[in-house]
């Protein structure tokens, strides 16, 4: 399988808070990998030294066979964060310009692009509204249709369904689906243990290590447990 993510050894320390110590994680096209771990156990901070926003202190993170950071491989990929940046002053059509535009993605069939994308998260009404009358679900869809612009090979998604409904959930994790099967890269945070069962993959983040990584089937079975919201809380409770 054609890797697309690779850290080895990555090492990351904020002052004297160790955040990762070890962290090994890959993650190859056609694949779906779930990044879990409690508040604070460090998933943003995998996140951002994969997209080479932070640096690494030791090991190396390597994406496209590139090391990271690597700036010109920013456009290759798909990126929601935990938090909206959006711009409220503009209307989704807008921002979803502006986004595509940063990205390099050619004004030609841009029209269709943004569509595309708009109909995806079902804001497709809602693209001449301006942001700042959005509801928290809607900047979460219009966060997620800015990381779906060029239809990115890799895919990076911190929390992307907070706030969203359950029908939608259900109908952006079919695209994500959909996409896995297309031969896309896609690293998903997430806090809902439910999507956790929808991935390929799930990596377990704890005390700074990557302390399982299975499919979530697999992963049950060597808990001994029958949900991943239960691997979830018998590894926390082994670790303390
Ligand atoms: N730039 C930074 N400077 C200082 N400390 C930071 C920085 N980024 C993260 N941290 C700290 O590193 C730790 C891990 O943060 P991170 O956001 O990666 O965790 P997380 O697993 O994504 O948490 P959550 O699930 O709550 O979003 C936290 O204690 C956080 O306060």
């Amino acid at each position: 399988m054609e890797k697309i993510i690779s850290l080895e050894k990555v090492a990351k320390s904020f002052g004297k808070l160790k955040v990762l110590k070890d962290v090994d994680l890959s993650l190859g096209r056609g694949e779906i990998l779930g990044l879990l771990g409690p508040s604070g156990a460090g998933k943003s901070t995998v996140i951002n030294v994969t997209l080479g926003v932070e640096k690494a202190d030791a090991g190396t993170a390597y994406v496209f066979g590139e090391v990271m950071p690597q700036r010109q491989l920013l456009g290759k990929m798909g990126y929601m964060a935990q938090s909206d940046a959006l711009y409220e002053s503009l209307t989704a059509r807008a921002n979803l310009k502006f986004f595509a535009e940063m990205h390099g993605i050619s004004k030609e069939g841009l029209d269709e692009e943004i569509n595309r994308v708009a109909e995806v998260v079902s804001l497709g009404k809602a693209l001449d509204q301006y942001v700042f009358g959005f509801s928290g679900g809607m900047k979460r869809r219009l966060s997620l249709a800015i990381a779906l612009l060029g239809n990115p090979l890799l895919l990076v998604l911190d929390e992307p369904t907070v706030g969203i409904d359950p029908a939608l959930r259900r109908q952006i994790w079919a695209e994500l689906h959909k996409m896995k099967e297309e031969g896309h890269a896609i690293l998903v945070t997430t806090h809902v243990m439910d999507e956790a069962e929808l991935v390929d993959r799930v990596a377990l983040l704890m005390g700074g290590h990557v302390i399982a990584n299975d499919a979530p089937k697999k992963l049950e079975a060597q808990y001994g447990v029958p949900s991943i919201e239960d691997v979830f809380l018998k590894a926390e409770e082994e670790l303390s």
